[in-house]
């Protein structure tokens, strides 16, 4: 039974068969204490940050200072408070938010130095203009290498790895992922590969030592580049591979025979698909490869902006598209689509690991980042981990031709790229 005055609201409607508990402040304690996962109300300011910005922001604000607390697994309180809250109806919400808002907190009030990342909220320019990319990528992504290598582990890639067996580890996932592009871009040794978006090099170094190509990665992280070139020298690769702090809409050579974007299109924005496939469709040569490797969302109606936690606090003007919009931008920009493939199972396993290695370093990444960075990242990483497992967000693979004058693509009959 629950008691105390918030574990009546609350009591009402968790239970959702989730084991997950509840304890608050105030004395209140819901569900079965033994569950190993439990949701802490450790202040009134977790209900003020609720009120204040009803949803996955004012929830996140308040996780992120640590006035709404957890213990045990981030992921599976998160899947119980998600199964209850798209449970209620619009009615049950309001309900709940008044009976909180009239008992305990009159005025709502969020002090501004609480608010996590306030300050950094605005973006000034153009949306997608290189000056507000450059602000919006850094913030991402000029957190601390030392931080990435804490969560992603020695692969140091960032996106979606392919498990080609279940119990396959996140490196050797990761290799595989790096292998699965190579395969369908068709490499062979000699060619020009360029990886537009390339985070720590992965693919640049992946490319240039297993399959003999000439590689150049772009990023517009400065932290990124410094360590993808001490990397790049460290394998021994440097007669190979090459990255540069670069916008990729500056890179000034041509005739690639291959072109991979791994992580990249999100940020792109949906205006700028087309100029962003014409511009690849230029650097390659007739019948050179493109693969985009990219977040969508399951259908076209929904909107392409992320929530607002993830917009504020994590990628800054990331922007989703269905596969169907990325599909026609490529058609109509200058590729043929050959193939693609949705590896949305695989990004949930990626984030499991991610998540688990941000658990076991967490005293380390806290020292580096800061506790409400480190929070910010284990609760964005839980959270689209519960995303992707729910299909409300899916990872595409498409693989474009640039097609020749007599409209060759170069392809086999039957590829066979493999798991
Ligand atoms: C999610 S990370 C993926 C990194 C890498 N491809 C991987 O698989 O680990 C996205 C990358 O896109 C880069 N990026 C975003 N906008 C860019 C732009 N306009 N020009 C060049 N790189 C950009 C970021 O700097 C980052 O390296």
């Amino acid at each position: 039974m629950p008691h105390g005055e918030l574990g009546r609201i609350f009591g009402r409607f968790l239970d959702t068969g989730e084991p997950v508990a509840v304890t608050a402040y105030d004395g209140s304690v819901i569900g079965d204490q033994n569950c190993p996962h439990k949701l802490h109300i450790r202040s009134p300011m977790a209900l003020s940050y609720v009120l204040s910005a009803p949803g996955e922001l004012g929830l996140a604000r308040a996780y992120v200072t640590g006035h709404l607390d957890i213990s045990g697994d981030l992921y599976a309180v998160l899947r119980a408070l998600t199964a209850v809250i798209d449970g209620l109806s619009t009615t049950e919400k309001l309900w709940v938010l008044r009976q909180i808002g009239s008992r305990y907190l009159r005025p709502v009030h969020v002090p501004v130095e609480e608010a996590p990342g306030r300050a950094r909220r605005v973006l000034r320019g153009l949306r997608h203009s290189k000056a507000r990319d450059s602000v919006a990528i850094a913030r991402h992504y000029d957190v601390s290498n030392r931080f990435y290598e804490l969560v992603l582990g020695p692969s140091m890639a960032y996106t979606c790895a392919c498990f080609p067996e279940p119990d396959s580890t996140l490196e050797q996932a990761q290799f595989h992922k790096f292998d699965l592009v190579c395969r369908k871009l068709g490499l062979r040794p000699g060619m020009r590969l360029l990886d537009v978006g390339c985070g720590w090099g992965g693919m640049v170094a992946h490319a240039a030592e297993h399959y003999g190509v000439q590689a150049l990665g772009v990023t517009l992280s400065r932290q990124q580049a410094q360590w993808a070139q001490k990397d790049i020298v460290a394998r021994g690769l440097a007669d190979r591979a090459e990255v540069r702090h670069l916008d990729y809409r500056d890179v000034t050579e041509t005739g690639f025979d291959a072109i991979s974007s791994i992580g990249l299109t999100e940020h792109i924005g949906a205006r700028n698909l087309p100029s962003y496939f014409r511009l690849l469709a230029s650097k390659l040569r007739p019948g050179g490869r493109l693969l985009n490797h990219c977040i969508t969302r399951p259908h076209t109606y929904e909107p392409s902006r992320t929530g607002p936690f993830i917009d504020r606090y994590v990628f800054p003007d990331g922007e989703l598209e269905a596969v169907g919009t990325i599909i026609s931008a490529m058609q109509d920009n200058g590729f043929e689509v050959r193939h693609s493939e949705n590896l949305r199972e695989h990004y949930a396993r990626t984030l499991t690991a991610w998540c688990a290695n941000l658990d076991a370093n967490w005293t380390e990444a806290v020292r580096e980042a800061g506790v409400q960075r480190a929070r910010v990242w284990a609760l964005y990483m839980a959270a689209s981990r519960l995303s992707f497992e729910r299909h409300k967000i899916e990872l595409q693979q498409v693989l474009g031709v640039k097609v020749d004058d007599r409209g060759n693509a170069g392809m086999p009959l039957r590829p066979d790229w493999g798991v």
